[in-house]
């Protein structure tokens, strides 16, 4: 019997010894970095000749890793894999693939400054973000295996005399897992695990600028014991690989994690029942966000700031949860703002190895993008810090706060998903939540405010998956708050909560005549 589901506690960089272990990880992962990692299709290793080469964006000559591209060839080869290794991997004792998890989760544990020192150089984590994504990682493989044990025997039904009834759960079959740059380690690996211990099998497609990591993933899997065949590793282009496997008539599920712009294209594909499909696909999607926190005129004007700088710019504002916008009633907007101000002008931004604040954003074309954004902000507003950037060496973007936009503006409406954030203002609370409320999206929010009608307001009337009173809007944590929005945000599928795995299950009823 495992011990109680307690999420793994950060790492304090406070401590001196821990930043030395942390400098001697950082060190040791630099030693090993470029490195060719190969395909895992059914426990064969597949090297191709064309890679995918993992650059640390905040130092772009530096190469992190060369990973195997899948071809529609490895897919399919996968596929077949996946498909043989299901018929023996559904009939496992749930309680046996769990313990897969533990270990899993016990090795990395372990090594858990190297697998953080490998997100610094090729997610461009700081350090204290780099270590929460490989400690969410380690909750998702401990929660989800103990998911399944409480799972295993499904859930009591009623009987009655003369008839027994059961309800229990089976897997679906191959399912498609892809993952996100942004949280490389842990929403790779919930995702695949949560597939692959309700007895799934997987194709893993990472995101291409962060596949080493996954790379490391599947070795530790291994050493764990994962059977081969069970989870396929098949890094490769949306374009060229992505379209095929969602289309594939013996895809059963899809997980996907990423933009919402994706997410829609997948969404409707995997609808089609295409030739020797039998089975309507489920797809599991999380996609953007554009998160708001709102301040009443009666706060604490300090932790209003407080979270919004932290969660606007925590992991340069690449959050799908990132406050991108702060809605504030008028009477303390100004002083809110200033707050703000002030603590953003503290903020390093540099080289993550040296445990800054901020690091890059993820490459050129984020950069550009997050760029054209402040360029709009001038039209939209005012910009009150930041602004600036530089793409010289790495991909490197000031925290920006832009005041007094619209709500209906652009920048109010749009998914940024860099460092910026727009400051609006509001007549009082009511229109502050009406605010928060007209956006397309519906991932994350918060209240900042001492008054207790208007919390329960919020509760009621706030129209988002994770709604958070008097703290920020990012830091979910596995088996505390379940994560997953609303609206386009995707299907409020709740990861890290206590009905997620059967997402990746289907439902059966037995009922026998005694
Ligand atoms: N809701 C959540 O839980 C959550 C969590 C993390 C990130 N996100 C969102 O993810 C986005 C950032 O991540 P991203 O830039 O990696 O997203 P993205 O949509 O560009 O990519 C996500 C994944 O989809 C793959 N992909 C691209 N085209 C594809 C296709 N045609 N078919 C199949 N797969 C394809 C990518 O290679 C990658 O692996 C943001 O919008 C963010 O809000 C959401
Ligand atoms: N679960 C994370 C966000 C994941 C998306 O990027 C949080 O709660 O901040």
């Amino acid at each position: 019997m495992s011990v109680p589901y307690k999420h793994e506690p950060f790492t304090d960089f406070t401590v001196e010894e821990n930043r030395k272990e942390f400098q001697a990880a950082l060190k040791k992962v630099e030693a090993e970095l470029g490195q060719d990692f190969p395909l895992r299709i059914g426990g064969e290793l597949v090297y191709t000749d064309d890679k995918i080469t993992s650059e640390n964006p905040a130092k772009k000559e530096q190469v992190v890793g060369r990973v195997s591209k899948a071809t529609r060839d490895h897919a399919e080869q996968a596929m077949q894999a996946a498909l043989t290794t299901f018929e023996d991997w559904k009939r496992w004792d749930p309680e046996a693939r769990a313990e897969i998890l533990f270990k899993a989760a016990a090795i990395i544990r372990r090594r858990k400054h190297e697998f953080s020192a490998y997100l610094v150089y090729e997610a461009g984590k700081p350090w204290n973000e780099a270590d929460a994504d490989t400690a969410e990682a380690i909750d998702f493989l401990e929660y989800y295996g103990r998911q399944m044990i409480e799972l295993k025997n499904g859930i009591p039904v009623l009987s009655r005399v003369g008839e027994n009834n059961q309800y229990g759960y089976i897997p679906l079959g191959v399912a498609v897992v892809i993952s996100p740059w942004n949280f490389a380690f842990a929403i790779m690996a919930g995702t695949t695990v949560a597939a692959a211990v309700t007895g799934n099998t997987v194709l893993l497609k990472p995101a291409s600028t962060t596949p080493v990591v996954a790379a490391k993933f599947m070795e530790v899997l291994e050493e764990a014991g994962m059977p081969a065949g069970v989870i396929n590793y098949i890094p490769g282009s949306g374009s060229e690989i992505g379209d095929y496997i969602v289309d594939h008539p013996k895809t059963r599920m899809i997980s996907f994690t990423g933009s919402r712009e994706v997410g829609e294209r997948i969404y409707e594909r995997a609808a089609k029942v295409n030739k020797g499909q039998y089975w309507l696909k489920r797809v599991v999607a999380e996609m953007g966000g554009k998160d708001t926190i709102v301040v009443d005129k009666d706060a604490d004007l300090d932790l209003a700031a407080k979270s919004i700088v932290a969660s606007a710019f925590g992991f340069s504002g690449q959050k799908c949860s990132a406050c991108s916008r702060a809605v504030i009633v008028e009477d303390v907007y100004d002083e809110v703002l200033e707050k703000s101000i002030a603590l953003t002008k503290e903020l390093s931004v540099g080289e993550t190895i040296n445990d800054t604040n901020m690091g890059p954003v993820n490459d050129q074309a984020a950069f550009d993008k997050i760029m054209s954004y402040i360029e709009i902000g001038k039209e939209e507003g005012r910009i009150v810090a930041g602004g600036t950037g530089d793409s010289s060496k790495g991909y490197f973007i000031q925290p920006t706060i832009v005041a007094d936009v619209e709500a209906d503006a652009r920048l109010m409406q749009e998914e940024i998903f860099g460092p910026v954030v727009a400051f609006s203002k509001a007549k009082d609370f009511d229109e502050a939540l009406d605010i928060a409320n007209n956006t397309e999206y519906g991932l994350t929010g918060a209240v900042i405010t001492r008054n207790r009608q208007h919390v329960e307001k919020a509760k009621t009337d706030f129209h988002v998956g994770n709604m958070y009173i008097n703290r920020g809007c990012t830091g979910a944590i596995v088996g505390y708050h379940p994560f997953g929005g609303f609206n386009m945000s995707g299907t409020d599928s709740k990861a890290g909560g206590p009905d997620y795995l059967q997402l990746f299950l289907q439902a059966k009823t037995i009922s026998e005549s005694l």
